[in-house]
């Protein structure tokens, strides 16, 4: 189910009829995810439950949405930090991107369409609220089974989801000019909890553990899950936040889509993941007071932002 060597990202496939909680199937499941995220930060999913219509829908509603002039773009669609639109920064041109924040509720995806579009857009929300109930189920499925392998209680889990915030990002990259850099995005990590991207051209790359870049592939049933900064505070440094990149290498613009969670209220290392051969590692943890604090001079300075916020 997940391959063991070095220059892989394994592959979970939740394709699977018989990936249910108790089954065989699942715990070899879950000892693949742990031990994936544990070497490399992420692992690659095969998931078939989004249908090819919201999927192709979704691209199409974005790109609609990119095409939109600059000043509609840059319009305020939420107090929360980092979660407005993003582009035409200096060292990233390629790269744009919005978020919609709770895209689970449709209430919440026309409030976000209405800044953009007064007169509302009820094709955009349907797609992007269908898009990520969809997913959602991944993303649920990912962390059950992250619990299960650590032992900790279903309890637990609940609690998590209960406590979590999802935002869906949508991303573009325009082709680089003459003598422009390739660099979609540069080597980093993310501040969620859990990331799942989609691409729809290839271009998105994963540092391995032993420092060769490897390339996802690009097609509607594979979804790139990778660890954050958040989930690296929750397993108490087992799971390192995934390094990842972009590259734009196509001859049309690249789209992309990434369902991120994070957490609502404070949330500490699991208890469970601290012992005599793991130390606590890090005071609890307020996540919206981290992404406000990412961007300081302080943050940018330090050598790990989420150490210098709530490291011990
Ligand atoms: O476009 C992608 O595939 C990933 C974008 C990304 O990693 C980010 O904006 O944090
Ligand atoms: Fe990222």
């Amino acid at each position: 189910m997940g391959s063991q060597t070095q220059s892989h990202l394994p592959l979970i496939d939740f394709t699977n009829q018989n990936l249910k909680p108790g089954t065989k199937t699942w715990v070899s499941a879950c000892q693949a995810m742990r031990s994936a995220l544990e070497d490399q930060g992420g692992f690659l999913a095969l998931y078939d439950r989004v249908n090819l219509e919201t999927y192709d829908s979704v691209y199409s509603e974005m790109k609609n949405l990119f095409d939109l002039s600059i000043e509609t773009k840059r319009r305020k669609t939420t107090e929360k930090p980092i979660f407005c639109y993003s582009g035409q920064r200096p060292g990233i041109p390629l790269y744009e991107s919005v978020g919609i924040i709770n895209p689970l509720s449709f209430q919440d995806c026309q409030n976000y369409t209405h800044v953009l579009w007064p007169q509302g857009n009820d094709r955009f929300c349907e797609s992007v609220n269908s898009y990520a109930k969809q997913l959602l189920e991944l993303d649920h499925i990912v962390k059950r089974m992250i619990f299960d392998s650590y032992g900790l209680e279903k309890k637990k889990y609940e609690y998590l989801l209960e406590s979590t915030d999802y935002v869906l990002r949508g991303y573009k990259y325009r082709t680089p000019q003459v003598g422009e850099s390739n660099v979609g995005v540069a080597p980093h990590s993310d501040t969620s909890l859990l990331t799942i991207l989609n691409q729809k051209i290839e271009g998105l790359g994963v540092k391995l553990k032993d420092g060769e870049w490897f390339e996802v592939g690009a097609s509607p049933s594979l979804y790139l899950v990778i660890g954050g900064d958040a989930l690296m505070v929750w397993s108490n440094d087992r799971i390192p936040a995934c390094e990842h990149r972009v590259i734009i290498n196509s001859k049309t613009d690249r789209y992309s889509m990434g369902l991120l969670s994070y957490a609502a209220k404070i949330m500490e290392p699991q208890e469970e993941l601290v012992d005599e051969e793991h130390p606590l590692c890090y005071k609890p943890f307020d996540h919206y007071g981290y992404l406000r604090f990412f961007l300081t001079e302080e943050a940018i300075k330090s050598n790990s932002r989420i150490k210098a916020f709530c490291g011990i």
